[in-house]
């Protein structure tokens, strides 16, 4: 990945009056760099160690200002500022130029630009430019030593093979491949972590092995085709971010019967009830039933706010009692499926209700498996497995409805692509035979309300059969030496007055902390990834990166 290069550059900037005049008082080095937008321009001083002598860098995009002058200078406005450049020859003014036209006029639309407003891409690739985000997903390690052990445990898919990674971020995937004893492998990233990517390479000494490509899988030329593709391109819901279409879209430099990793990808879908979240909902909505806030009648907003507060997916995580059915499973191949099919997903849905409630709405969980040819391997998001930063997802119904075991709980859901890299999610479902007994509800995922905590998961209330009391002192009496011990916060105090730790139980809770993973709170609304916030938990303090969007006021903290 090199920048292209213009030595002997004169930079003039323009006054108020249209005068130039000189803003460096000697020749300099112009880089042309990839940004996910266009170009990136730095100058810098024109010595060798051109790291240290960064002048200063601007982006030029599609809508920037620019224009050549004469036969060897250039001009280029940015919020009202003009820059004049003049380059040392002809020559070099034409190579910019075509540049310049590049990004300007592009090598036409691709699938990417065309399926994406330029504000969510924007937005989306700075996100994943910065290494706390890329870390933040490194960290999961349930995710990343999943990866790991997939391309390990299939040594024979890799070894002597050409590999491209789909958005390689960090590059960590290429690395995993390499260690699998990958010949080559093509590290597309289209965010500028690419430059961070090509730096690691260099430091871990593999650049024979792994080429760096900067740009969007969608746009960029790769030398040859693969045996392998590789990739982490699930979002919440399996489908947010729509990075699956890009995966899909990578085959078309896979050769015939090559290898999809991950290779196909489950979405289950569950009802649910859970009166605590629904009761949440609805009470912040009813903020707006205030007649007389501050002498305002606020009343006539409580619908519109009601809308609004269902309209987010919640992202947390739960106990799987709280489901009424078995899931439903809908299973996309990725070696067969095309990038079209995620336009729109229709899943139906037929559920025998197993347990009588309210169903309060639909919860959504994703396992992907790697098929190699030596092992599969599943990374699952399932609330009974490890947590991951993926969560899971509930889609709430306004109107909830009741169903009593026995019956068939039927209707769909459907996932509608958007412009936003995201989906509208309608959920439609009815109890077979039950007259007003269909609720229907539409959800934007690109903006989920982060409800994660870090609390442990309560079980749902109404789930003993026997008294919970007497199972616990049967517990300890079965334990022996336990009889007339009294127990305060896990510290026993007998009859002798004698005090000790309750060493099975801080056990229990030590386990339960370390089989966390190292999960950070939620995301930001472009990924719907990860979003750091500063707080303070009863397990420790939680460090991460706020960008703008992060300013909700749903904004939770997450143990680390
Ligand atoms: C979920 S991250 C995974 C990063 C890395 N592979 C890992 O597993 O840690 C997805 C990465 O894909 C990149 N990406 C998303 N869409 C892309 C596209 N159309 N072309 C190239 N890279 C893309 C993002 O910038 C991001 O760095």
């Amino acid at each position: 990945m090199m920048a292209t290069e213009f030595h002997s550059v004169l930079i003039s900037r323009a006054l108020t009056n249209g005068e130039f005049i000189a803003k460096y008082e000697f020749p300099v080095l112009l880089t042309v760099d990839y940004d996910p937008q266009g170009i990136s321009v730095k100058l810098k001083k024109d010595f060798t160690d051109r790291d240290n002598g960064l002048l200063s860098e601007f982006p030029v995009h599609r809508f920037s200002e620019c224009s050549r002058i004469g036969s060897v200078s250039y001009v280029i406005t940015i919020d009202g500022d003009s820059t004049f450049i003049k380059f040392k020859d002809a020559q070099d003014l034409k190579k910019f130029h075509s540049l310049i036209n590049e990004v300007k006029y592009g090598k036409g639309t691709s699938v990417f630009s065309e399926r994406t407003d330029d504000s969510s891409a924007i937005q989306y690739f700075q996100f994943y430019g910065y290494l706390s985000q890329q870390q933040n997903m490194l960290q999961d390690y349930v995710r990343t030593s999943t990866y790991q052990r997939a391309v390990l445990a299939n040594t024979d898919d890799f070894r002597d093979k050409v590999v491209l990674d789909v958005g390689a971020g960090s590059g960590i995937l290429s690395f995993f491949a390499v260690q699998a004893g990958a010949k080559r492998v093509y590290a597309v990233e289209a965010s500028s972590m690419a430059q961070h990517a090509e730096t690691l390479v260099r430091a871990n000494h593999v650049q024979d092995k792994i080429k760096v490509i900067a740009g969007k899988i969608e746009e960029v030329e790769l030398p040859e085709s693969v045996d392998v593709i590789i990739s982490e391109p699930m979002g919440y819901m399996l489908y947010n971010e729509r990075m699956l279409e890009t995966y899909l879209h990578a085959k078309k430099w896979l050769k015939p019967g090559g290898i999809m990793f991950p290779s196909k990808g489950d979405l289950h879908i569950a009802p649910f009830m859970d009166d605590a979240l629904y009761m949440e909902q609805t009470n912040k909505a009813n903020f707006w039933v205030q007649t007389c806030f501050h002498g305002v009648d606020l009343g006539c907003m409580r619908d519109a706010a009601m809308k609004e507060y269902f309209r987010q997916p919640i992202v947390d995580t739960f106990d799987m009692r709280i489901c009424l059915a078995k899931s439903v499973r809908h299973c996309v191949d990725f070696t067969l499926a095309k990038e079209t099919d995620l336009h729109r997903i229709e899943v139906p849905l037929e559920f025998y209700i197993l347990e009588s409630g309210t169903v309060h709405g639909l919860a959504f969980w994703f396992d992907v498996a790697f098929s190699g040819s030596q092992q599969t391997v599943w990374l699952s998001t399932s609330p009974t497995e490890a947590l991951t930063h993926w969560y899971q997802v509930r889609c709430l119904l306004e109107s909830p409805i009741f169903a009593k075991a026995g019956q068939l709980l039927t209707g769909n859901v459907v996932l509608q692509a958007n412009q936003r890299q995201s989906y509208d999610v309608t959920i439609d479902i009815c109890v077979e035979g039950v007259d007003n007994s269909r609720s229907v509800n539409t959800l934007d995922l690109k903006n989920p309300y982060f409800r994660y905590t870090g609390q442990p998961v309560v079980p749902p209330p109404g789930t003993s059969t026997s008294s919970p009391s007497e199972a616990y002192w049967s517990q300890l009496d079965a334990q022996g030496a336990r009889q007339a011990v009294n127990m305060v916060n896990g510290i026993s105090v007998n009859g002798l007055g004698e005090v000790s730790l309750d060493t099975s139980q801080n056990a229990t809770n030590l386990m339960g902390l370390a089989s966390q993973p190292n999960i950070h709170p939620g995301s930001i609304t472009s990924t719907g990834r990860q979003r750091g916030t500063f707080c303070q938990t009863t397990q420790g303090t939680i460090g991460g990166v706020i960008t703008p969007s992060m300013f909700s006021p749903q904004a939770v903290c997450i143990v680390e």
